[in-house]
Formats: structure tokens, sequence, C-alpha cells
């Protein structure tokens, strides 16, 4: 099994990582804190109260864990392509696979990398749902005090399947979007580049920024019913499971619930993912 994917998956998806942190951070703050007017006030008042470095608070577990689940993601969709074309990745410009095969690689990848992320996934949605200001003497600290406190918190209160919660959200979140992810990055690239070409740089940050901004369009809804299941339990109500927070999030809320956060996700989701698509390809042409 070729391994330089799962690691130029890990190397990209860090780096996609640095690069979207200050809109995650943007995001997170919007979602949690009433005292914005929206992003550019938002951006502006990080900027006064903690200049630069305020946007890239807390990005350390993040690039530990989810840099490595990109590389999952990665590496399995590039060897789920070998084992159903018998291609490499460097022979797939001149043999290009059908569609079909990058998505069902990309679906394998997907579900993989998704029972992967959980876990961590469900660490830095409560770590950044936790609202209350930083310990004043005095003040009840907050529920968890990091990420190593916020899982063994979660494992001594609700053992290992707690870890998991949100996990069958996330999992159909991820298997058809990541599927639609490579179809669609597959796709433009074919349309701009010559037969049995590599794409261009300026190919591939376009083609890697769209492929982002249109599965991140698919996967929103079922972001939003995720991170709720991953809050269930703590601030939000408890529900009977995924069809039952489906439903009553929807007649609460109207059917917008399920776009919250879009426009944000879709700003973040172009640099990002133009960046991991374009050192990806690069570390795999540089390595041979
Ligand atoms: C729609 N979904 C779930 C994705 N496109 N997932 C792939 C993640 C790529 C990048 N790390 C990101 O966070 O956008």
């Amino acid at each position: 099994m070729p391994a330089e994917e799962f690691v130029a998956g890990w190397i990209s998806g860090a780096l996609g990582l640095v690069l979207g942190h200050p809109f995650d951070t943007v995001k997170v703050r919007l979602q949690t804190q009433t005292t914005y007017r929206g992003i550019v006030d938002c951006m502006v008042k990080t900027y006064r109260h903690e200049s630069l470095l305020g946007f890239f608070k807390g990005m350390s577990f993040p690039i530990a864990s989810i840099s490595v689940v990109n590389s999952i993601l990665f590496g399995v969709y590039s060897n789920a392509l070998l084992a159903l074309t018998a291609t490499s990745h460097q022979e797939r410009r001149a043999q290009p696979p059908s569609y079909t095969h990058v998505f069902i690689a990309g679906c394998t990848g997907g579900f993989l990398q998704a029972y992967c992320l959980a876990p961590f996934d469900l660490i830095k949605v409560r770590l950044q749902n936790q609202t209350e200001p930083r310990a004043k003497p005095g003040s009840p600290p907050p529920r968890y005090r990091g990420p190593v406190h916020c899982a063994a918190s979660i494992f001594q209160a609700e053992g290992p399947r707690g870890l998991f919660r949100g996990a069958w959200a996330l999992t159909l979140r991820d298997t058809p979007t990541l599927g639609i992810y490579f179809v669609t990055y597959e796709w433009l690239c074919r349309q701009f580049t010559p037969d049995g070409q590599n794409p261009s740089s300026g190919t591939v940050l376009v083609a890697g920024g769209f492929a982002g901004i249109i599965s991140w369009v698919a996967a929103t809804p079922l972001d939003v019913i995720k991170s709720r299941m991953q809050m269930a339990g703590l601030k939000q109500r408890a529900y009977g499971g995924l069809l039952d927070c489906i439903v009553s999030s929807a007649r609460q809320e109207g059917l917008g619930v399920f776009f919250r956060g879009l426009t944000i996700n879709s700003a973040r989701a172009f640099p990002v993912n133009a960046i991991t698509f374009l050192s990806y390809e690069y570390l795999l042409l540089s390595w041979g």
C-alpha cells in the first residue's frame, strides 16, 4: 500500500488548517457569542483586542489531530482508486479514472475519516462552545480545562462510546460529500487541462477551492445536526436520535437552520482546500 499519499495528506492538511484557523475562530465566535454584529465586526474587534494572534487561538489541538485525519482521507482515497483502477497517482493523468470510481473512492475515504475524526471533532466542538470567560479568582472553573481533560471527562461520564457522540451524523455528512469533493476537484482539473497533462498550479488552486466550497455547501445541513447531537445533553436539549434532531430543529427554527454558518464555512473552504490540494499535488509530484 503506497504510503506517500498518507504523508502528503497529513502535511497538506496541516497547511490548510493553519490557513483556515482564523476563519474557524470567527465562525465559532459568531456562533457562540452575541457581542458581534457580523463577520467584519468580529474580525475588527478580534484584531483590536488580541492582535493577529487572536485569530490563531487554540490551533495546536486541531493541528495535531485533524491533519492526521486528512492523511487518512487522502491516503484511503488514493489507495481505493488504486484498488479500483490499478493506476498509481502518477499514472492517473494519462489514464484518468471514471467519475464513478472517483466518487466511490472519495466516499470510502470520507467514511473511514469520519470514524477517526469523530472523537477529535467532538472535543473541538465541546471546547469551542465553552463560552465562559477565562477563569477569574472566585468564578467557577470552566467545565473542560483543555482537550485532554475534555476527553477524560467524557470518557469517565459516558465510557468509550461517549467519545463517539454524533459519529453517525458525521459519517452521513462525510461519506457522500467527500465523494462530491473529489469528483468536483477532478472534473474542474480536467476542464482546464489538456489531456494527459498535469494541471497547472492555478488550476489546482481553483479546483481545490471550489471542491471545498461545493462539498461544504452539501455538508452544512448535516454539519448543523452533527454539532447539535455532539452538544446534546450539555447546553442544548437531548434528542431521541438523528431524525428527532432533524425534525425538532426544523420545527422550532425553520428550514434556514440547516444553513447556519454557510457563508463563513464557504469563505473558509476556498483557501483551505486550495492550499490543501496544491501542497498535496506538489508533494506527490516532487517525490516522483
Ligand atoms: C465537506 N467536507 C466534510 C470536506 N470537504 N471535508 C474535507 C476536509 C478538507 C479540509 N480539511 C476542510 O476542513 O475543509
